[in-house]
């Protein structure tokens, strides 16, 4: 395992992120959200550009309030930006605030609660997306199975929620979102809840799993390590409005052991971005 090189690109209006080298999967150009109500008008996020290559995965860190799960939102389709555009595979996501539900139909997410159905089994809630879209049964059993095995839960199809533990039930959120092949993989502090070790292992999890799928993911995170660990690049926002800061690449080999935090090129980068979120104190 090593490190061979980790570059920082400082962020301003016209300096963008560095152009992706292989396809590109997923383009924000100027989007920038506001918040209003009678009351009182919230400039979430101002002038956010960035390019992510096909098979991608980028870390999305800042503090509370930078506007981390307001971009994931309307990556998901689930919040209309106010300006700019986002372009999955040249298309555009929204017309104003009408969204393509054809492109939406092709994104997996996931959210710090796993949001299980409690009534159906693993492999009912694994494959529940395919069941909304009309998939046959048995297409839906091979499918939920296959996926059981790839996030570890082999021989619990046929458990209930209740009956697994709180990272179970997030590989059992992992593998629904990823049921449908989707092409971009958003996760919104998906091992948030997890106690640390739990973490630990969902991440080398993760690992495997975006490695075998060759997803292209966009995750959030509050936990600087998690984000160095997973990325290829770390996006750094700042708060009010939310803005990118600074872009990292992460040039750690694949697949990485956690020991990689144990390196001194590691812990500089974890060190250089706690640092800078520290001055935003
Ligand atoms: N529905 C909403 N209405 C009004 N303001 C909102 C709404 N959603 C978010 N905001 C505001 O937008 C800003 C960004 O919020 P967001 O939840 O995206 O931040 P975050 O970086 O995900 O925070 P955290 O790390 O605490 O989850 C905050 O100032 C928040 O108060």
């Amino acid at each position: 395992m090593s490190a061979h090189r980790s570059e920082t690109i400082e962020q301003t209006s016209d300096a963008q992120d560095a152009p992706p080298s292989a396809a590109t999967k997923l383009e924000l150009v100027g989007i920038g959200k506001e918040f209003r109500s009678k009351r009182a008008s919230t400039h979430a996020l101002s002038d956010i550009n960035l390019t992510i290559s096909d098979g991608e995965f980028v870390s999305l860190i800042g503090r509370s309030g930078c506007g981390k799960t307001t971009l994931l939102r309307m990556l998901a389709g689930l919040l209309s930006p106010t300006k700019g555009e986002i372009l999955i595979e040249g298309r555009s996501l929204w017309s104003g605030t009408k969204v393509d539900s054809s492109v939406v139909s092709q994104l997996g997410v996931v959210f710090q609660e796993a949001n299980l159905f409690p009534w159906y089994s693993v492999a009912d809630n694994i494959s529940l997306p395919l069941r909304l879209r009309g998939d046959g049964k048995q297409e839906r059993r091979e499918r939920a199975h296959e996926l059981a095995e790839l996030v570890g839960l082999k021989g619990f199809e046929n458990s209930y929620p209740r009956e697994l533990s709180g990272g179970m039930r997030q590989r059992v959120a992992i593998a629904r979102a990823l049921s449908i092949r989707p092409k971009l993989l958003l996760m919104d502090e998906p091992f948030g809840a997890l106690d640390a070790l739990t973490r630990e292992r969902m991440n080398l999890e993760l690992q495997r799993i975006a490695l075998a799928t060759e997803a292209t993911v966009v995750f959030v995170t509050h936990d600087i390590t998690e984000a160095v660990f997973l990325g290829d690049r770390v996006v750094h926002l700042t708060p009010r409005p939310g803005r990118i800061r600074q872009i990292r690449s992460i040039d750690f080999d694949r697949p990485r052991s956690i020991d990689v935090q144990t390196e001194p090129a590691f812990g500089a980068i974890v060190r250089d971005l706690r640092h800078a979120l520290d001055e935003e104190e």
